[in-house]
């Protein structure tokens, strides 16, 4: 297994993770780039890929540029955008892609590979609420892709300046659960750039246990506008969760993604966070688009596959979307 296999690395999307990941790769080694636009792409030119941990600051030189034919074929691209921005990427990151290029999806939600040679009697099956006409599948094929889960939490200090608050882990896999030499590489290459990093045994398993905790507090937040605390703290708010925690579980025990817990269990993890603004209600109050698709919608849609009934979540989803709709973010 050579090093030098992963040298070309691009950040599409160099928001909090992206940022954060982005210069650990740069630290390992990689020549790194980043497809960027605006505010965060003329921060990066002026000052470089910033990223705070505690008082210390690193600033990384990257190119960066808001055309993928600028940065050429890759041998890995980090995809770190909200949900709602995954259509437009997928339309323009051709250029970067080539033969052995892995795509590394490091984003919440259920992705649009999810159900691509994995799932049973699902497998292959497209979901329409994450890729509505197949045109992400197409853009950016399965076979390129490594899946990835998140433990970690970051944001911005300003456009290209990310903190890193805590948390230090990606779990990553192939969608098919094999273990290829490129993922042991690209898990190699992570763990250099100084992230915690697990080779999943089924990266879907680990997508739909985090989904399992965020798609009610999520939009319960945007909802509602309480913290985390305030959320689990009402036991009737947290008695309606359990009861889409259970739809969901069902719906996991089908396509192959049991979950053990019961929902009391994961209630537990999500107290610790205490008075904590959940991304989407960080998203409502900066005004973005809001991850709705990849948390609820693609829930119902996996309820209705499966033929799962999903009374609550549809509720959930039905108030979320509305309020949403509202607000002018989805
Ligand atoms: N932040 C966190 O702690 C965690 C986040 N996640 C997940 O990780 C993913 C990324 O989240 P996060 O980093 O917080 O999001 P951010 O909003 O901080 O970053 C997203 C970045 O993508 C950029 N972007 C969007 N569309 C394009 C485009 N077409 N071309 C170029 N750049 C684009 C945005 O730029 P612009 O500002 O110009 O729109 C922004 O810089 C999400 O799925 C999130 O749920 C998971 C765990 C923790
Ligand atoms: C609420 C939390 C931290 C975990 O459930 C989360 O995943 C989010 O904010 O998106």
């Amino acid at each position: 297994m050579t090093e030098k296999v992963i040298s070309k690395a691009c950040i599409y999307g160099a928001g909090a993770i992206g940022g954060w990941i982005g210069a650990g790769l740069a630290g390992a080694g990689c020549r790194l780039s980043v497809v960027a636009r605006g505010a965060t792409l003329q921060a990066l030119q002026q000052h470089g890929l910033r990223v705070q941990r505690g008082d210390a600051v690193t600033a990384t030189p990257v190119q960066a540029s808001s055309d993928p034919f600028d940065l050429g074929v890759q041998d890995l691209v980090v995809i770190a955008v909200k949900a709602p921005a995954l259509l437009d990427v997928a339309r323009q990151i051709g250029p970067l892609i080539g033969r052995d290029t892995i795509v590394l999806t490091a984003m919440n939600g259920v992705p649009w590979w999810f159900l691509q040679g994995f799932g049973g009697a699902y497998a292959g099956t497209r979901l329409q609420a994450v890729d509505a006409t197949g045109e992400i599948a197409q853009a950016i094929p399965a076979s390129h892709v490594v899946g990835c889960v998140v433990h970690a939490s970051c944001s911005l200090n300003a456009p290209g300046f990310v903190n890193h608050r805590f948390g230090n882990t990606l779990i990553v896999g192939e969608p098919s659960g094999a273990v290829t030499a490129r993922v042991q590489q690209l898990a190699a290459l992570l763990q250099r750039a100084g992230i915690d990093t697990v080779i999943a045994e089924q990266i879907q398993k680990d997508t739909w246990y985090k989904l399992w905790g965020n798609m009610t507090v999520n939009p319960i937040s945007l909802l509602t506008g309480a913290t985390t605390d305030l959320i689990m703290g009402d036991e009737l708010v947290r008695n309606f969760i359990s009861s889409v925690m259970l739809e969901a579980r069902e719906i996991g025990a089908r396509i192959g993604v049991p979950i053990a817990e019961r929902p009391e269990d994961r209630h537990a993890v999500t107290m610790k966070l205490g008075a904590f603004k959940t991304s989407m209600l960080q998203d409502v109050e900066a005004g973005r688009a809001v991850e709705l698709d990849a948390l609820v919608t693609v829930v119902r849609e996996l309820g209705q596959i499966t033929g799962v009934a999903t009374p609550y979540t549809d509720a959930l989803l039905g108030l979320a979307r509305l309020r949403a709709r509202g607000l002018g973010l989805y």
